[in-house]
């Protein structure tokens, strides 16, 4: 006799309201294998006798079931079409855009997925956190039902990313914004140290099995202000897949261009911004074999939609009352605003936080759009920022934004140099190390609060979407005192004597300047 985990939800029973019937279809439970019903055409099970044979994978083929995928489906749709739209495209397809030339979704089979309760998805969710099971180790493909249900387990491409840190801000939030219930999820601790990797898995899992299929995917492309192009090449590079990556040159930070070059793609240095990159990626993919990998690609938002998924998961299914995200090529927000929707259409929320896009002053143009009443929409051309990242003028997913905003009673906001510098600071004062981007919306979150608009009970949740790591250049700049007219908290070094008596001065002048008054 044998015992083993079963690690998924085996058999398929109609939806109930209890949660009784969790127990009822076998999960989490020991599934036992007598020598009578053991199929022995097939590997025996892991035990601790056999394990070193084999790996995660293998263990996870083997306990696979017929009934695991339960015909749960997705496709390709014209975004926000009408009910009367037919178009769709199988996600074997290559295609980025709809016939209209619009930008394109994926559409889970709801129907499907609802015949199972809100109760049910967070159990299963819930236990799959924290292991090394494949593929659910990783915080995307822990809820693979609902980001590319048909993918066989075999093709993902996973670093077992997600399940970040949602960090208690509790000093930054008391000190700078008179908040105590103020929250950071962490997105850039994360393999490449960027919320990119949520999507690139996605990405480079279905290209993986493109290629298997046999479909015309030679290597894989983006455009990048740096972190795109980071995951984009660590992930190919796992896969053994060829990745080109176009860059603004000089544009982007020395942390971010070494990681595609370290990862072996071909990196072309191009002169112009991101969106001329941009531009130039959409021309070439369509002449050559190449796949598109921004989020212009609906696919990779199905990967960052799990964030903030993790985010409800994290605190217990409650509902935080805001979330502030940065917007640059604006796939994100409405990642989030997908993953929330998805949540309550199935039962596991009864309503979606309020989201705010921080947007840098320099690269705003869905901050004046908003701000027009969202009467007109003016690409621009982006100025330098220090969120380099989000230096971008003429964002893919304008209409994606727009409709995660409206449908979710959001704010744009925007963020000057020295705001974005300044609180960047201030939260590195109270122990994170967070990038420009976190800064822009960290000062979305000074400035609600300032306004009134946000109160100081209210649970807020800040994204933060890249490792500070990757910007120490502008941290070193900022606390140097090199930037001028910048530096309000700048902190830097001492140069002191290297003997006992100067040593000692610097020391009582600081003590000093920290004791209680
Ligand atoms: C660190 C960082 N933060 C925020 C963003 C903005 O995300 P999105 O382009 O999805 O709006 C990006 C990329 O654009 C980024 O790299
Ligand atoms: N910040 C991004 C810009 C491209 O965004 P994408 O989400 O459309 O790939 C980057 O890191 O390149």
């Amino acid at each position: 006799m044998l015992s083993v985990l079963n690690p998924s939800f085996s058999a398929f029973a109609p939806k109930t309201t209890s949660t009784d019937h969790i127990k009822n279809r076998n999960f989490p439970t020991i599934v036992t294998c007598t020598s009578s019903t053991f199929d022995h055409s097939s590997p025996p099970p892991i035990t601790s006798t056999n394990r070193n044979h084999g790996n995660i994978k293998d263990e996870a083929r083997r306990h696979r079931s017929s009934s695991d995928n339960h015909n749960f489906t997705a496709k390709y749709v014209p975004f926000n079409a009408g009910l009367d739209s037919t178009e769709s495209y199988s996600l074997d397809e290559i295609v980025y855009r709809s016939r209209s030339g619009g930008l394109l979704d994926v559409q889970h089979d709801m129907e499907a997925l609802k015949k199972f309760d809100g109760a049910y998805w967070k159990a299963l969710f819930d236990s799959r956190v924290g292991k090394t099971t494949w593929p659910y180790g990783s915080g995307v493909w822990s809820k693979k039902e609902w980001v590319l249900p048909e993918i066989d387990s075999d093709d993902i491409v996973s670093a077992f990313e997600g399940n970040s840190n949602l960090f208690w801000a509790e000093r930054y939030g008391k000190q700078f914004v008179g908040m105590n219930d103020l929250w950071v999820k962490h997105c850039g601790i994360s393999h490449t140290g960027s919320f990119k990797d949520l999507g690139m898995t996605v990405l480079v899992s279905q290209v993986n099995r493109l290629r298997k299929l046999n479909r015309p995917v030679v290597g894989v492309g983006c455009a990048s202000t740096g972190d795109t192009s980071a995951a984009l090449s660590a992930y190919c590079a796992s896969a053994g897949i060829p990745s080109i990556v176009f860059l603004p040159a000089n544009k982007i930070s020395t942390a971010q261009l070494v990681q595609p070059i370290a990862n072996g793609s071909l990196v072309l240095s191009i002169d112009t911004d991101f969106d001329g990159c941009m531009k130039l990626i959409r021309e070439i993919t369509s002449e050559l074999p190449i796949y598109l990998a921004n989020s212009l690609n609906s696919l990779r938002l199905e990967g960052q939609k799990t964030a903030a998924i993790e985010i409800l998961q994290q605190f217990d299914w409650e509902v935080p009352d805001w979330v502030i995200i940065p917007g640059g090529n604006l796939g994100n927000i409405y990642a989030f605003y997908k993953g929330f929707k998805m949540c309550k259409d199935l039962g596991l929320v009864d309503r979606i936080p309020r989201l705010v896009c921080a947007q840098a002053a320099n690269a705003n143009p869905l901050y004046l759009y908003y701000k027009s009443g969202w009467k007109e929409f003016k690409a621009i051309t982006a100025s330098s920022t220090y969120a380099s990242a989000i230096q971008i003028g003429d964002p893919v997913s304008i209409d994606r934004a727009v409709f995660a905003l409206q449908n979710s009673d959001g704010i744009v906001e925007e963020a000057t140099e020295e705001e974005l510098m300044d609180a960047m600071a201030q939260a590195d004062s109270t122990g994170m190390f967070v990038c420009p981007h976190t800064g822009v919306a960290l000062t979305a979150l000074i400035k609600l609060r300032n306004s009134g608009v946000i109160g100081p009970n209210e649970r807020t949740v800040v994204v933060s979407t890249a490792h500070g790591l990757k910007f120490t250049q502008s941290k070193t700049d900022y606390h140097s005192g090199d930037i001028p007219g910048m530096g309000r908290f700048a902190n830097p070094p001492v140069s002191v004597k290297a003997d006992f008596g100067s040593v000692m001065d610097e020391l009582k002048d600081f003590l000093l300047s920290k004791a209680p008054k």
